[in-house]
């Protein structure tokens, strides 16, 4: 089965043959395989690189006989410092069994560390020499070697890296074989510089070879959105402008910026979470049924919705920065930095002229979620008036506690005839119970081993995002757009609140989802 069909992976084989996904055309998908995990000592690759990494040996996707995994970086540590740092993020589950220990071992084992500078060619050279070793020692016969570089680094070393990687460490073998790159977000930090390291990074590699990761992308419930849309016959009628009043896309964090003050300041939310994950939502939110699942098919479709994205007005946009963010002593005094931002894009197209989209972000607000709220148009002639109980919503929450849910208008059981809201719901932990769902990074690691792109942002993709986004972000930036100071712990500005009264939204008073318990 090609990986450019929906399929439900298969966890006993490693890899799946897709002639689309190839890079040249010619990739084996067996043989020897080498994980460079650039920028091994930061956060991002402790946290997340090496405990998916570590998930997917688990289940099998990373047989010890093929793979072996490099840590890179400039930090001189031995590899036993680095699985030592690596040792704690690796049990998330409490108590667990003496197997899951040996598992935990047994991974760090085909850990090695490297030390080296990122613009310099001796440590990559050395890098090289060890992934060779690796190669001749696993390579099978009838494969080739297949080396993955990510680059859990920060994008001001991109350009050096790559270079480094297409100088040193391409993969060697004349029988095929790949090399790929995966980059993380902020690819950039507006239209120019995005397209500046889009350029400079194409210069060194295909597109096929790169692998712009949005992790927003390998969630559970984002990937179930294209099923959701196209699979399911109610929603084709009701998914438009005639029938769909408004749309809000949210995403609220608990607490602050938490130690990364420094990185945060220069980007701010929008650039750290709307430009890229939320943008990435609405796509599958309201782009065309592709022509297929093929991922350029899919690709060219969000293509079209991020350029039908009228610019953003700036009375459409509410900022807000949490009071005490300055405090951090990375932060600069006076930063007008925003930790909150609500903005409403405007889809120029047939199916969605009228109907907001409304993005919302913020740190240090009062509650942990992220979902997509669809908010449905009154009844027309409503004999029950309904209207007071509030309009129905289709809410799909992609975190915490996954659902989806639908509220609508039901008679209240009993003698009379009176309606109250209630809801459909379709909550995983009960509907699946047992189920383990599987990590974003998980997935989209697994995504480019198999040479999936689907779930990658293709480079027209990034420069449409940065249309959308980079006249606002320059205005912040010149300080002409001011953030509101609002309270840790808050819902936010209350002008926040006010934008979305005036964008149409119809908030439901006297009714809350519960995720249900088991
Ligand atoms: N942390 C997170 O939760 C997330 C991070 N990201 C992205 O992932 C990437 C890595 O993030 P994160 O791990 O947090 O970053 P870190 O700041 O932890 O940096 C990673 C490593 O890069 C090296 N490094 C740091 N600063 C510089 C510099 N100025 N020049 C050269 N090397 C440097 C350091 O290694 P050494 O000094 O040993 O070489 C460091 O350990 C970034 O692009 C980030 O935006 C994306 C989503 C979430
Ligand atoms: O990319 C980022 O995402 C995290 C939130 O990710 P989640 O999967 O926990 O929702 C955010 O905290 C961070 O600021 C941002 O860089």
């Amino acid at each position: 089965m090609g990986t450019s069909e929906w399929h439900i992976e298969r966890r006993s084989s490693f890899g799946t043959e897709s002639p689309l996904s190839r890079d040249g055309g010619n990739a084996p998908e067996s043989g020897s395989l080498a994980i460079v995990v650039l920028g091994a000592s930061g956060d991002l690759a402790k946290k997340k690189t090496f405990p998916a990494l570590f998930h997917l040996y688990r289940q099998g996707f990373l047989p010890p006989d093929e793979v072996h995994i490099f840590g890179y970086a400039r930090t001189k540590i031995s590899d036993d410092e680095l699985r030592n740092r690596l040792h704690g993020y690796l049990v998330p589950d409490k108590g667990a069994s003496p197997e899951k220990l040996d598992d935990v071992a047994k991974f760090l084992q085909l850990i090695k560390y490297v030390s080296g500078s990122y613009d310099s060619e001796d440590g990559f050279r050395l890098l090289d020499k060890e992934i060779s070793e690796h190669e001749s020692l696993k390579n099978s016969t009838e494969g080739s070697s297949r080396r993955l570089f990510y680059l859990a680094l920060p994008p001001s070393v991109y350009p050096s890296v790559c270079k480094m990687i297409k100088t040193c460490c391409m993969n060697k073998s004349d029988l095929g074989g790949w090399t790929r790159v995966v980059v993380e977000k902020p690819f950039g930090k507006d239209l120019d510089s995005a397209e500046e390291l889009s350029t400079e990074i194409g210069k060194l590699f295909e597109e096929p070879q790169i692998y712009r990761i949005d992790h927003y992308l390998g969630k559970e419930l984002v990937q179930n959105l294209l099923v959701l849309r196209f699979a399911n016959r109610f929603f084709l009628p009701l998914w438009n402008r005639d029938n769909i009043d408004n749309v809000q896309i949210v995403f609220r964090e608990d607490f602050g910026t938490d130690g990364r003050g420094g990185y945060f300041d220069q980007y701010g939310i929008i650039r750290d979470i709307i430009q890229n994950h939320l943008l990435q939502v609405l796509c599958l939110v309201a782009m065309e049924k592709p022509i297929s699942l093929k991922p350029e098919h899919i690709r060219d479709e969000k293509v079209k919705v991020l350029e039908s994205v009228l610019p953003i007005r700036d009375d459409e946009v509410v900022l807000g920065q949490y009071e005490g963010y300055r405090d951090d002593p990375t932060v600069p005094d006076e930063s007008n930095t925003p930790t909150f931002a609500t903005a409403i894009l405007r889809i120029h197209n047939e199916r969605w002229e009228g109907v907001p989209f409304i993005l919302k972000a913020g740190k240090a607000l009062n509650s942990r979620k992220a979902e997509i709220r669809v908010q449905f148009k009154d009844v027309p002639g409503d004999i029950f008036k309904c209207k007071k109980q509030g309009r129905n919503e289709f809410v799909i929450r992609l975190q915490p506690s996954e659902a989806i849910y639908m509220k609508l208008t039901v008679k209240q059981p009993g003698l009379e005839m009176s309606t109250v809201q209630s809801e459909l719901d379709l909550s995983y932990g009960q509907r699946y119970q047992g189920v383990i769902i599987p990590e974003a990074y998980e997935r989209l690691i697994l995504d480019t081993i198999k040479g999936d792109q689907q779930h990658f942002v293709r480079r027209d993709e990034l420069k449409a995002s940065w249309q959308i986004f980079t006249p606002l972000l320059h205005r912040i930036d010149g300080g002409e757009l001011k953030p509101i100071p609002y309270k840790p712990g808050s819902r936010g500005p209350a002008e926040a609140d006010q934008l979305l009264e005036k964008a149409g939204y119809v908030q439901t008073h006297g009714y809350i989802w519960i995720p249900p318990t088991l």
